[in-house]
C-alpha cells in the first residue's frame, strides 16, 4: 500500500532513552506513512517493547535525547491518555484486566471519549451496542464476552482478540502491536490477523513487533526492520523477516555492522 507523498504518521528521530539510569535505547530512528504496515523484530533485550512503551508515554522510561513526531505534533509533550485520543494505539503482551468494570462499559467510555476528542457525536448505551455486536465479528468473538469484566479470566487469545476489538472501535491513526501473536493457537492467530488487516487502509497505519515470521505471513508488512542494542540496524522488506529465520540474527547484525 505504499504510496509516494503519503502523510507521516510517525517519525523518529535519533530517540535515545533511559530506564532506571541505564540507556536502552541508543539512537532509535524511524518513519512510519499512511498506508504502510512495519514489522520490527529483533534479539530478546534489544529494546523493542521499550520502544513501544516510550511510545505509549509509560512513567517509567525517560527520554534523555531525540524527537518524536506523531501527525506534526511534539509526542512527547502529550500526557498517554491524550497520546491515545491522539490516534495510537498500544496492544501490549499482557492486557490489563480490569475486575468489576464490565467489558461494554469499558468500550462504551474509551469509544466516546475518542468520539468526543475528535468533536463526533458520543453513543448512548443502547446505540453502542449495536457498533459493539458488529464490530465483534472481525475478531469472531461472542457477545458474552461484553458482559464480563475487562480481561478477567479471558483466556491469552481472547484477550488479545479482545484488544483488536478495541483497536476496531477507536480506529486508530497508527496501531502498535507489541507481540499480539505471542501465546496465540494458529487459529487464533488467523483471526487476529484477519482482523487487523480489515482494519489496515491507505489512511492508517500499523506497527507489529514480532519474534515470529509466521505472523508476516498473515499481515505482510511493507517494510522490516531489526533492533539491535536499541537502534534500527537494517530495515529491508518481507524478505528479510525470511532471511532472519534462515540465517538468524549474528549474521545478519553482523553484516549490517560491517556496513555502519
Ligand atoms: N528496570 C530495568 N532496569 C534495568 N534494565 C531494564 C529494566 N527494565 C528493562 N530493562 C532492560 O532493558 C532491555 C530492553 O528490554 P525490552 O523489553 O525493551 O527488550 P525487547 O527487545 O522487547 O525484548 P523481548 O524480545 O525479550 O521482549 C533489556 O535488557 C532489559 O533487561
Amino acid at each position: 500500500m505504499i504510496k509516494e507523498n503519503s502523510e507521516i504518521i510517525l517519525s523518529v528521530k535519533n530517540l535515545t532513552a533511559n530506564i532506571d539510569d541505564k540507556q536502552i535505547l541508543k539512537g532509535f530512528n524511524l518513519e512510519i506513512k499512511a498506508g504502510e504496515i512495519h514489522a520490527i523484530m529483533g534479539l530478546n533485550g534489544s529494546g523493542k517493547s521499550t520502544f513501544s512503551k516510550v511510545l505509549s508515554g509509560h512513567p517509567s522510561y525517560e527520554v534523555t535525547g531525540g524527537e518524536i513526531t506523531f501527525l506534526g505534533q511534539n509526542l512527547l509533550e502529550l500526557e498517554p491518555e491524550e497520546r491515545a485520543l491522539a490516534g495510537i494505539f498500544l496492544a501490549f503482551q499482557y492486557p490489563i484486566e480490569i475486575p468489576g468494570v464490565s467489558n461494554l462499559d469499558f468500550l462504551r467510555v474509551a469509544y466516546n471519549a475518542h468520539q468526543k476528542y475528535k468533536g463526533l457525536e458520543e453513543l448512548d448505551a443502547f446505540d453502542f451496542d449495536e457498533l459493539v455486536r458488529e464490530k465483534l465479528d472481525i475478531v469472531k468473538m461472542r457477545d458474552e464476552f461484553l458482559e464480563r469484566s475487562v480481561n478477567e479470566g479471558f483466556s491469552g487469545g481472547e484477550k488479545k482478540r479482545n484488544e483488536i476489538l478495541q483497536m476496531a472501535l477507536l480506529e486508530p491513526k497508527l496501531a502498535v502491536l507489541d507481540e499480539t501473536d505471542s501465546g496465540l493457537d494458529i487459529d487464533a492467530l488467523r483471526i487476529v490477523a484477519n482482523g487487523v488487516n480489515q482494519l489496515a487502509n491507505e489512511n492508517n497505519a500499523l506497527l507489529v513487533i514480532t519474534h515470529y515470521q509466521r505472523l508476516l505471513d498473515y499481515i505482510v508488512p511493507d517494510y522490516v526492520h531489526v533492533v539491535s542494542d536499541g537502534r534500527i540496524i537494517k530495515t529491508g522488506t518481507k524478505e528479510l523477516a525470511l532471511e532472519l529465520e534462515e540465517k538468524g540474527y549474528d549474521d545478519v547484525v553482523a553484516s549490517a555492522m560491517v556496513g555502519v
